[in-house]
């Protein structure tokens, strides 16, 4: 099997005597979505921190495309290839949606960097731009302004900016967080019009969206992995069942 593309070693991390992540290890390979639940304060966002480079682990080592990115910050990561998408928002409201992703693309550094307004001109970049825009459903919005998007467009233009910058892994923070069912339906739908292409480790609450995307589920409970599987596998588990799913009546 090939190495995976991000691999967590033992990794822990305390807020005084708060354990919040306790030895966790796990692995997302190449082509994978690999979803990590856990219930309210099980620890989730404190580890995609540290994954993506914000906060560092007490002890224990993260490997990112066979380096050792433990002691690198989150543009180093970043600059690696390690996309975040959707808590930290680079859209400006201001820009239409074209522009934002040409932005995004100038960013990523295969252009050279310059005053925005004639670097957007470029018909180039505009083409480069739209097609982007295209591959995630938004053809028909490049002239709006970000601001004027629906929140669930404004998660697909977050997706097109993420991925023009040729991400080798996608850090998904809570996709669904704030979307309707209909939206939610056409993120879910875009994700896994995705699936395959770039690896994913995606943090959500919904778990009709974690079943659906996800070909292996990490669950998380008081900071510990309680255990690593296929779907199926995750959800018949008798402690995942007692401590988490048995909250949620969809399951
Ligand atoms: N900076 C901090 N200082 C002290 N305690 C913290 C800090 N950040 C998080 N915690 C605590 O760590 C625990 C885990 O929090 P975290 O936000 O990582 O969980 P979570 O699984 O993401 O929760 P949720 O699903 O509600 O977002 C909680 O008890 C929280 O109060």
């Amino acid at each position: 099997m090939s190495a995976p593309v991000l691999a967590l070693d033992n990794i822990e991390k305390s807020f005084g005597a708060l354990r919040v992540t306790q030895g966790v290890s796990l692995d997302v390979r190449p082509g994978e979505v690999h979803a990590l639940i856990g219930p309210n304060g099980a620890g989730k966002t404190t580890l995609v921190a540290q994954i993506a480079g914000a906060l560092r682990p007490d002890s224990g080592r993260i490997r990112f495309r066979d380096r050792d990115v433990t002691g690198l910050g989150v543009a180093a990561r970043a600059r690696l290839g390690l996309g975040r998408v959707f808590q930290l928002s680079n859209v400006v409201g201001t820009f239409t949606a074209l522009e934002n992703v040409a932005v995004a693309i100038v960013a990523a550094g295969d252009r050279p960097f310059g005053p925005w307004q004639p670097a957007l001109r470029d018909p180039a970049l505009g083409d480069e731009a739209a097609a982007a825009l295209a591959r995630v459903g938004l053809a028909d919005r490049a002239e709006t302004r970000a601001s004027d998007l629906s929140h669930g467009e404004r998660r697909a233009l977050e997706l097109a900016m993420s991925l023009v910058q040729d991400p080798k892994l996608l850090l998904l923070d809570e996709p669904m967080a704030g979307t309707g069912r209909a939206e939610g339906e056409r993120l879910t739908e875009l994700l896994l019009s995705l699936k395959g292409r770039v690896p994913m480790l995606l943090v959500e609450h919904d778990m009709g969206t974690v079943f659906r995307l996800a070909d292996r589920i990490t669950v998380l409970i008081y900071g510990s992995v309680a255990v690593t599987g296929a779907p199926d596998a995750v959800r018949a588990d008798p402690v995942v069942r007692k401590a988490y799913l048995g909250e949620e009546e969809a399951v």
